[in-house]
């Protein structure tokens, strides 16, 4: 051992901190609190809450050694999020979009969420002006591209998509320090994607997989959003809730937690209409909070079919 500095110590300059502590800027950047919230509100999720927290760690990281003078460069934040539809990418993402502004890695932290219609144009010269009007709405902060893969259609030569993918890439890359761009959809259809646009795959330093929700998560995930409303299933309800969930999970369009969001909307509905058909005299607070068995077993899930009334084939999904 000897008293010589390091290069890298000797490269630090003089008016740089020689130290900098990890905890106080966690706690002092918010980035706590993001990462709370998002355990407190959001049912398992566990190998997506691990790689927010070490994206997390990489960035306080990355900070500490900028004050350190270790380094320039903006590292690339680009991301793909992939899983089966209302799998939580959506609401992750708007997570993610507060974690990078609190480190200050966005101006804004805000979320911008398109799909292909809203980037590409029917007509010849409407792609690059719609393309990039999106860009400035979602400069300093975060764009979200749900089904991304949707922008490249191989087998229609002239697919406007492309000129939207050129933009996207070239602003990906020359923005960097301003724009963050989460490609979200199927995981096999954006490994796809990935293979037939190296330019999209090298950009991508982040991959985030998203599970689908086990019978149990998805009840705990009712409960929470019935009691977010001040309404709870009562103890037959939460039977017959966890058995609608069993047989929903194998029928068309199943889309996790947004079926059960969708299933709860139409719960509600049937309790008003009960409470409406059936009360006598006043009712109080447990009588309109309370969803009860008979609620949940109209739904025509527990018939074979799906639990929508006359839905176009779109929202069917849901
Ligand atoms: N882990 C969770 N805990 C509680 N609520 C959740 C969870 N995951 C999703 N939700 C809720 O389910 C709904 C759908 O989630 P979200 O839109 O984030 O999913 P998604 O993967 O983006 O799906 P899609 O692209 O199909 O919309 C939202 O209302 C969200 O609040």
């Amino acid at each position: 051992m000897t008293d010589e500095p390091t290069a890298l110590e000797e490269k630090a300059s003089p008016s740089l901190p020689q130290s900098v502590d990890l905890a106080a800027a966690f706690e002092e950047s918010g980035v706590r609190d993001v990462l709370k919230e998002l355990d407190d509100t959001m049912i398992g999720l566990a190998p997506v809450k691990q790689r927010i927290r070490e994206t997390a760690a990489l960035l306080l990281v990355d900070q500490a050694r900028r004050q350190l003078g270790l380094a320039t460069e903006t590292p690339t934040l680009h991301m793909s999020f992939t899983g089966n539809p209302g799998t939580g990418k959506t609401t992750v993402a708007l997570k993610m979009a507060d974690l990078l502004h609190r480190l200050g890695y966005v101006r804004k932290g805000h979320l911008v969420t398109v799909t292909r219609d809203d980037l590409v144009g029917q007509y010849i010269g409407h792609t690059a002006p719609k393309t990039k009007e999106v860009l400035k709405k979602a400069m300093g902060g975060v764009l979200f591209i749900d089904e991304a893969y949707y922008l490249y259609r191989p087998e229609n030569e002239r697919d406007y998509g492309q000129e939207a993918i050129e933009i996207l890439l070239q602003v990906m890359e020359n923005n960097r320090d301003d724009l963050v761009v989460i490609l979200a959809g199927y995981a096999d259809r954006m490994d796809r994607f990935f293979e037939s646009n190296p330019g999209f795959r090298s950009r991508i330093a982040h991959h985030i997989e998203f599970p689908d929700y086990t019978n149990e998560e998805l009840l705990k995930i009712a409960e929470i959003m019935l009691s977010e409303q001040n309404y709870a299933f009562d103890p037959a309800a939460r039977v017959a809730m966890a058995e609608y969930i069993a047989s929903r999970r194998g029928q068309q369009h199943f889309a996790n937690a947004r079926s059960i969001r969708n299933a709860l909307d139409r719960a509600r509905l049937r309790q008003a209409n009960r409470l409406f058909n059936e009360a006598a005299g006043p009712l109080d607070a447990a009588a309109l909070s309370a969803i009860a068995e008979t609620d949940i077993r109209a739904s025509r899930v527990f018939r074979g079919g799906l639990d929508t009334d006359r839905k176009p084939a779109r929202e069917a999904a849901e």
